[in-house]
């Protein structure tokens, strides 16, 4: 992908092969000495297991511009947490695993239901939010990455290109979001961002017309990359949804709250994979079905807090549009896969995009019931005027489970 378009929306930051990743890493450890760069991994009990983080710790162990490393850990019990502090020791960049299921953590999250501030389901987004309250609380950090725990193809470089945009002082930007070609297997995958996203937008567009936030999405070569950084002064106004909404939800409060010259996407690997999910044909509360649901939710919303008027018919006219448009790009996607050599399975592709056309108007009447609903995790700044003590005894309750469990 070495070209050096520009859509105009995003600044977009290619890796044209012209630089050696070593001469980046060294120029971040200088940057580093006075700009705190601190990474936060949200992981599964589960993913300890897999083969992709070992290698990611190997490749992180050779990093010296990161300052300080959050994981957060969902699914453990004792024993389990226990032996993820065993696993992740041999970091050396200073680190505190969060025990999220944990009796402390629970404790804070008590206070946080009592409040109604608690973030409402658990996942992804939950385990970032509660890593991000103790970054906060920390206050030395200038600089705050954070990507998935099942990258195949993980090594340093791809972090170093991640933060860079964002570490550097003399670079406007507060937040970047990675891209990459998801490819491999002889395969292209990706495909809630190929089969849904990708056509989604277009449709939305068709059917409510030109919107800025809907030009500003579309200007991602890949809205749902896992992996983006930030300068840690827009965390504590950041609004993150709990569920598979994010990655969108992330760009979608950078969209609200930060100036268009402040966002970048960069290149950052030339080839990216991770642990594959089922489509979950058959159920929809789970795998990339529940995913497709939770994204079109976001969107939905997003627009919705943008003035967009939604109708059922609305929806039906959106689930049409998206069709068509989605079964134009696999034709698209199959002359792209041939001319490199690659295969898509056209039939798998047509029936999963089957799946996310009713998953649209499934979300749809979600949200038409329940237009309140919302798996908007309340900012850091909120929690803090509610209780001001709170992240200070939620940094107690970590560095607490750290001692007792070390
Ligand atoms: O980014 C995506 O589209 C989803 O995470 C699914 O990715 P996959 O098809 O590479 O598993």
């Amino acid at each position: 992908m070495a070209d050096f378009h520009q859509s105009g929306s995003v600044a977009t930051l290619h890796n044209l092969r012209t630089l050696d990743p070593a001469a980046m890493a060294r120029e971040l450890e200088t940057i580093a000495v006075t700009r705190k760069i601190v990474l936060i991994l949200p992981s599964l009990y589960s993913e300890l297991e897999g083969e992709a983080l070992p290698a990611i710790l190997d490749e992180l162990s050779k990093v010296r511009f990161i300052s300080r490393i959050i994981i957060g850990l969902d699914r453990a019990d004792a024993q389990q947490y226990r032996d993820a502090k065993a696993f992740f020791a041999r970091l050396p960049q200073e680190h505190m695993v969060l025990w999220n299921d944990g009796p402390r953590l629970t404790a804070i999250d008590e206070r946080l239901k009592a409040l109604n501030l608690s973030p409402q389901e658990p996942g992804k987004g939950r385990n970032v939010w509660f890593c991000m309250g103790y970054a906060l609380a920390q206050g030395d950090s200038a600089v705050i990455a954070l990507h998935d725990c099942d990258i195949l193809t993980y090594d340093a470089a791809l972090l170093a290109r991640l933060v860079y945009p964002v570490a550097n002082p003399n670079f406007p930007y507060q937040l970047c979001k990675g891209f990459y070609p998801r490819i491999a297997d002889g395969k292209l995958n990706g495909r809630v961002s190929r089969l849904l996203v990708s056509p989604m937008l277009l449709a939305l567009k068709k059917v409510i017309g030109d919107h800025d936030y809907l030009d500003y999405l579309r200007g991602f070569r890949y809205p749902l990359a896992g992996e983006f950084a930030m300068r840690t002064g827009i965390l504590p106004d950041m609004r993150i949804p709990s569920d598979w909404g994010l990655e969108i939800g992330v760009l979608s409060e950078a969209w609200r709250n930060l100036s268009p010259k402040a966002v970048c996407q960069a290149e950052i690997s030339d080839r990216y994979d991770h642990k594959h999910q089922p489509v979950s044909e058959d159920d929809k509360t789970t795998g990339l079905s529940r995913m497709s649901i939770d994204i079109c939710k976001a969107l939905y919303r997003k627009l919705a807090a943008d003035g967009t008027v939604f109708t059922p018919n609305l929806f039906r006219s959106l689930k049409a549009t998206y069709y068509r448009t989605a079964l134009d790009m696999i034709e698209i996607y199959a002359h792209d896969a041939a001319m490199n050599g690659l295969s898509v399975d056209r039939h798998r592709e047509e029936a999963t995009v089957e799946l996310f056309a009713s998953n649209i108007v499934e979300a749809g009447q979600i949200f038409l019931e329940n237009p309140m609903e919302t798996p908007f995790i309340p900012n850091w700044s909120r929690v803090y005027s509610a209780d001001p003590d709170l992240m200070r005894d939620m940094a107690a309750a970590i560095r607490e489970d750290n001692a007792e469990f070390g």
